[in-house]
C-alpha cells in the first residue's frame, strides 16, 4: 500500500453558500486505486474533485498528490494528473484528432509520441475512423470518449473524472470503462465521481460514500456491503447511509 493521495481536514464554504459544501473530509487513497466518490445530488462530489484537481482553492484544509503540494508544486502537480471534467473541452470545428493534437501539445509532449499516443488512444476507444471527422459531427457518448483521451494523453499518475458515463450509449460506456481499465492497468490511480451505483461496484476497487460534504463509508464495495446488515448490493448500503433511495440520485 502506497498512498498517493493525502487529504487532511478539507473544506470549501463558497462565498454565496451558508453551508460548507465539503466539510472536514480527511481521505487516504493508494496509488492502485480505481476510487470511486459517490453521493446524491450536491453531496459535494465536484467541490472534492474540483479542490484536488486544483479547479478552485480549499477553504481550509491541506491535501497532497504523489507528495506534492498544490501551493509549493503547483506546476509539478500539474504535469502528474489528468482531469476530465463532466463538460466537453473541445472544439466543435476541428476534428478529433486536429482536437487532440492541441490538447496534447498543452501537455508539451515531443510530436512523434504525441500522434502515436493519439492513434493508440482512438484505436482503443473505437474511434479510429472518426479520427478526420469533426468533432460537432459527433454523437454525445463519442464526444465523452475524445474529451477523456485529451485528458490523458501524457500518461497522468492521478485521473480525475467527474461523472464520465453519464448520459452516454452504452456502447461508449464500455468503451470508457474498457480503457479506464486500461489506464489503471498502466499504473493510472482513477478518482471518479458518479451517480451509477452499480457501475461503481463492478468497476472501483475503492468507494467512499459522501453526503452533506462528509464522508459517510469508505471500504471496498464487497466491505461496504457487508458492513450493513440485510443489504444486498451497494445501493442498500446507498440507501442505509444516506436515507436516498438511488431513483433520487439519478440524474
Ligand atoms: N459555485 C458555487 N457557488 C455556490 N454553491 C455551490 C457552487 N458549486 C456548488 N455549490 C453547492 O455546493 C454543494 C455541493 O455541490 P457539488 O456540485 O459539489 O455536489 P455534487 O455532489 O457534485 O452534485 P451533482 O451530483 O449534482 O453534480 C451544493 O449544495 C451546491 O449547490
Amino acid at each position: 500500500m502506497e498512498n498517493i493521495i493525502e487529504i487532511k481536514n478539507l473544506y470549501k464554504k463558497y462565498k454565496s453558500a451558508e453551508e460548507f459544501s465539503v466539510n472536514d473530509i480527511s481521505l487516504n487513497i493508494d496509488k492502485n486505486e480505481i476510487y470511486g466518490i459517490l453521493g446524491p445530488n450536491g453531496a459535494g462530489k465536484t467541490t472534492l474533485i474540483s479542490m484536488l484537481s486544483g479547479l478552485i482553492k480549499p477553504t481550509s484544509g491541506t491535501f497532497k498528490i504523489n507528495g506534492l503540494s498544490p501551493q509549493k508544486d503547483g506546476f509539478k502537480l500539474r504535469q502528474i494528473i489528468g482531469i476530465v471534467p463532466q463538460e466537453y473541452a473541445l472544439y466543435p470545428t476541428l476534428t478529433a484528432k486536429e482536437n487532440l493534437m492541441f490538447f496534447g501539445s498543452l501537455y508539451g509532449l515531443p510530436h512523434k509520441k504525441l500522434k502515436t499516443a493519439i492513434d493508440e488512444s482512438l484505436e482503443l476507444m473505437g474511434l479510429s475512423k472518426f479520427a478526420d471527422k469533426k468533432v460537432e459531427q459527433f454523437s454525445g457518448g463519442m464526444k465523452r470518449r475524445c474529451n477523456l483521451i485529451a485528458g490523458t494523453l501524457h500518461n497522468p499518475k492521478v485521473l480525475f473524472l467527474d461523472e464520465p458515463t453519464v448520459g452516454v450509449d452504452v456502447q461508449s460506456k464500455k468503451a470508457i470503462i474498457d480503457y479506464l481499465l486500461d489506464l489503471n492497468k498502466k499504473g493510472t490511480c482513477i478518482i471518479y465521481t458518479s451517480h451509477h451505483l452499480s457501475e461503481a461496484e463492478e468497476f472501483c476497487t475503492k468507494i467512499a460514500i459522501i453526503d452533506h460534504g462528509k464522508i459517510h463509508a469508505v471500504g471496498t464495495p464487497e466491505e461496504l456491503v457487508n458492513r450493513v446488515a440485510s443489504a444486498e448490493n451497494l445501493e442498500d448500503v446507498f440507501i442505509s447511509l444516506t436515507g436516498k433511495e438511488l431513483r433520487d440520485v439519478v440524474v
